[in-house]
């Protein structure tokens, strides 16, 4: 009798060196909700909570030499894509996520830090939009990236709405449009539509705070973790959002500019149904 594997997630990332956000929000992430966390990283970036200072994407044959070691070996059951830098970077990922099944794959269409620095170059959006949405099982744009990939201006709930049935319309096959950039309203509510057409808010009280460096890593990391386990999709999401919002309440003071959550506050043995 063969033993069964322990859950295993991949994160598909670009390193933060400050730690908060990137590869690195998510390998915490996934640590803490108990699942096993692997790797493919596809760029570097010198960083901290005040900004990227700079910026470097790995060669595609390096990309490609990381998909096979894992397939040859590992049984990811879970993975999730964050900053892919550039059109080449895309391309390869695209490449490896056909050749290899490594279980439902959650697109966090990271485009631009906190700070404002670039992390997908402008050529690459296309790429994005085209290429990688429709091997989403779940896409999770913050507002000015479901704007970039749906072409609509977004100003409230009912534009979040139209954005995320757009996106369904480019082939991912559930949404989350993450409310956390609508900083008018006092409230941090981001809008999930699934794949048979049902949908739900996930409201969230808004925190006054500047440490949100890595809200979007977190939250996709964790519902990919969920995923690896075998939770269900709405369940997933429901426990991302909760483990979000308790990070960013529960603030830990790391830095000087917009600080990264606290990957701990969420209690290791809670989930949400
Ligand atoms: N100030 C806040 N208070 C409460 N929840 C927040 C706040 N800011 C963001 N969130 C929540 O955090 C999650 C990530 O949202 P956000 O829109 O900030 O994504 P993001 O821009 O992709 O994040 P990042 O780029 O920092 O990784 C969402 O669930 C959002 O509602
Ligand atoms: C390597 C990497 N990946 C993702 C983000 C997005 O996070 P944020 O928008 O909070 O800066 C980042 N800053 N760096």
């Amino acid at each position: 009798m063969t033993e069964e594997q322990f859950p295993q997630a991949l994160s598909i990332a670009g390193s933060d060196s400050g730690g908060g956000a990137g590869m690195q929000a998510d390998l915490k992430t996934i640590q803490s909700r108990h699942v096993f966390a692997a790797t493919v990283l596809v760029a570097i970036t010198a960083q901290n909570t005040l900004g990227v200072q700079q910026s470097l994407a790995l060669p595609t044959a390096m990309i490609d030499a990381q998909f096979a070691s894992l397939a040859a070996d590992l049984q990811i059951r879970a993975c999730k894509t964050g900053m892919l830098a550039d059109v080449a970077t895309v391309k390869a990922v695209v490449n490896n996520l056909k050749r290899y099944d490594f279980g439902p794959l959650t697109v966090d269409p990271v485009m631009i830090a906190k700070g404002g620095a670039p992390l997908l170059t402008e050529d690459a959006i296309a790429v994005v939009r085209d290429e990688l949405l429709p091997l989403a099982t779940l896409v999770t744009p913050n507002l000015p990236e479901a704007e970039k990939l749906s072409g609509l201006t977004i100003t409230d709930q009912a534009a979040m709405r139209t954005a995320a049935k757009r996106l369904q319309a480019l082939g991912a096959q559930n949404v989350i449009v993450k409310g956390g950039h609508l900083t008018h309203a006092d409230s941090a509510n981001d809008y999930v539509l699934l794949a048979d057409g049902s949908d739900f808010w996930l409201p969230a009280r808004r925190v006054d705070t500047v440490r949100t460096h890595g809200t979007g890593d977190t939250l996709s990391a964790c519902i990919t973790a969920e995923l690896a386990k075998g939770r269900s999709l709405p369940s997933a999401i429901r426990t991302g959002k909760a483990y979000v919002e308790k990070a960013i309440t529960d603030g830990i003071l790391v830095g000087h500019g917009h600080g990264p959550l606290n990957h701990w506050a969420y209690p290791e043995d809670r989930d949400e149904d």
